[in-house]
């Protein structure tokens, strides 16, 4: 699904965000990217999704070699990649529905199927009956959970999430855990980058840990383990 080999990042300004990184993520897996603050962890999404492309080394993904992958390219790989942000980047002036139904809009799926979609997303997520409701008038916790939504909505084989329970309290991180659980069982792999540590231990699932753009360790980091 996902395989990094010997990957470094040196930005055009000279800084070495990664270096030499290896590991690989399953089909199917769930698992943790943790680290400081500037230890790589964006950088490291960024390059799954080819928004950065490797100064050296091979990032695969779902069997494309990014660095070698054509501009034209990038969208049909995106498509198949659920992105969640920590601020999670909803359009204020825009229903719940509205929001989630855009990345169908953008595929040019029938209205007949996107409202079937959005509904089934927007159920999975708890907030069926919020299709018409603004942001705002939304929860933290809500909100965060229309991003998801979104990102699931495309049936993404892969989910990657960017801190996506910074804003929120220990209860609603859970939730938004059990969430991504939820969609892994059903098949999709998932890599979520957390400062968390305390929501890591909760959980039983490999953590990658970058330091200083190395990858320092991958092992299992549940209480439990
Ligand atoms: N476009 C860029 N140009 C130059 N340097 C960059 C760029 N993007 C990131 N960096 C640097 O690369 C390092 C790693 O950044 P990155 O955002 O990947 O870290 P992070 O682990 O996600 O940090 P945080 O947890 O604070 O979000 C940082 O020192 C950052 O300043």
């Amino acid at each position: 699904m996902i395989r990094f080999e010997q990957v470094s990042k040196v930005y055009s300004g000279g800084f070495q965000a990664l270096n030499r990184v290896n590991f690989s993520v399953e089909p199917g897996e769930m698992a943790f990217l943790t680290g400081h603050s500037g230890a790589g962890k964006s950088t490291l999404l960024k390059l799954i999704t080819a928004i950065e492309k490797p100064t050296t080394g091979k990032v695969w993904v779902h069997g494309h070699d990014i660095g070698k992958l054509a501009r034209s390219k990038v969208p049909f790989l995106r498509r198949q990649i659920g992105i969640i942000f920590q601020d999670h980047n909803l359009l204020m002036d825009k229903s719940v529905k509205d929001n989630v139904a855009l990345p169908l809009l953008i595929e040019g799926f029938s209205a007949g199927e996107i409202d079937k979609r959005v509904g089934a997303a927007l159920d999975l997520v708890g907030l069926g009956d919020k299709l018409n409701y603004y942001p705002m008038h939304l929860s933290g916790g809500e909100q965060q959970r229309v991003g998801i939504a979104r990102a699931i909505v495309t049936k993404p084989k892969l989910l990657l999430a960017d801190e996506p329970t910074g804003n929120l309290d220990p209860k609603l991180s859970m939730e938004i855990m059990r969430l991504f659980e939820t969609f892994n069982r059903a098949g999709t792999s998932v890599l979520i980058a957390t400062h968390d540590l305390g929501l890591i231990a909760r959980m039983r699932y490999r953590t990658l840990t970058l330091r200083d753009g190395a990858m320092i360790s991958e092992a299992y980091q549940g209480a439990e383990l």
